[in-house]
């Protein structure tokens, strides 16, 4: 794994010798929006979209090109599992540029582009260009901007849920999507086990609120509820083992396992699900933290069994 240096790939594991062993995210680096009338405007066929089946971040993308019919208008092309010395890499080279690793896409928008290499990337297939590489913004764009395109308005970020969905996605980003990094990323005991503890905190908040409502903001689903989704599917098979995330298990909290089945059975979301890919990445591509990459066997909680949630 690497990052990018003035347009150079650089071999490198991330530094947390600076940090006193912590692990601190990059911001990403392009951030335009789509809308009518603007220098990405919405198109059927015109935007690709890169993607890591493995990778939370952008398995929110995924799901939201599903929820909202995007489907037959954003093609996706999805990397190999195993993220090596080159970084993200495609096992059949991509389909616009015969392109056989994710950083010659980053090279290609912008030559001398400084920084890390993540997927999901939204890429325009008419300036040939990276839209955005955040997932948090991609999702918002999916929710709204194709939906004159699609006919489809079922919204997942309504006005009236903005300021309470934005409150609770800090904690769950900062606790539990981005926790159960900083704590598998650790090389400080102390620093790993603040962020773990910080992690089950928030869990246990998150199985109080999910005993008394059916989503994290009340009778609705939201951008909020798919965001925290993509982080449980992937506590029981890898975070809990591979990322030392092993106070309880999901499967030891009622609520939030009958929430996780309910939004793995949603129409269209268990197809976003690989665990194939999400145990193969993870075991397989953190040298430092699984030198043999042995695979576990484990696949966590049974997701098809019924979820009870209705009565909530
Ligand atoms: N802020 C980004 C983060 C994406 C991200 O970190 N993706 C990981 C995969 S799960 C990645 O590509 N990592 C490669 C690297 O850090 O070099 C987002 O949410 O879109």
């Amino acid at each position: 794994m690497g990052r990018l240096v003035e347009g150079r790939w650089v071999d490198q594991w991330y530094d947390t010798k600076s940090t006193g062993g912590a692990f601190k995210r990059e911001d990403a680096g392009f951030r335009d929006r789509i809308e009518a009338g603007g220098r990405f405007a919405p198109d059927s066929g015109r935007y690709h979209l890169y993607v890591s089946l493995a990778c939370p971040w952008a398995h929110r993308t995924l799901i939201l090109r599903k929820l909202k019919g995007l489907a037959p208008h954003i093609a996706v092309t999805v990397v190999h599992p195993h993220m090596l010395d080159q970084g993200w890499t495609f096992a059949e080279p991509e389909p616009l540029y015969g392109y056989q690793h994710m950083h010659q896409l980053y090279t290609h928008a912008r030559a001398d582009y400084t920084g890390r290499v993540t997927v999901p990337v939204l890429w325009d297939t008419q300036e040939q260009t990276i839209v955005n590489n955040e997932s948090a913004e991609i999702i918002e764009l999916f929710n709204s901007a194709f939906d004159g395109l699609t006919g489809n308005t079922s919204n997942f970020a309504p006005a009236g849920l903005r300021e309470a969905m934005a409150e609770i996605n800090q904690l769950v980003y900062d606790d539990v999507n981005n926790g159960v990094y900083k704590a598998g990323f650790a090389t400080e005991q102390s620093v790993y086990e603040q962020a773990c503890r910080s992690l089950f905190e928030a869990l246990d908040w998150l199985e109080g609120l999910l005993a008394q409502r059916r989503y994290l903001l009340g009778e609705q689903v939201t951008l909020a509820d798919w965001r925290l989704f993509t982080t449980l599917v992937r506590f029981d098979p890898v975070y809990h083992g591979h990322f030392k995330c092993n106070l309880k298990r999901l499967e030891d909290y009622p609520s939030l396992l009958g929430y996780l089945r309910e939004l793995y059975q949603w129409p269209g979301v268990a197809d976003t699900v690989n665990f194939q890919h999400i145990k193969q990445h993870y075991y397989y591509s953190h040298d430092t933290i699984n030198p043999t990459r042995i695979v576990p066997l484990g696949m966590g909680p049974d997701l098809t069994l019924p979820h009870r949630r209705e009565t909530r």
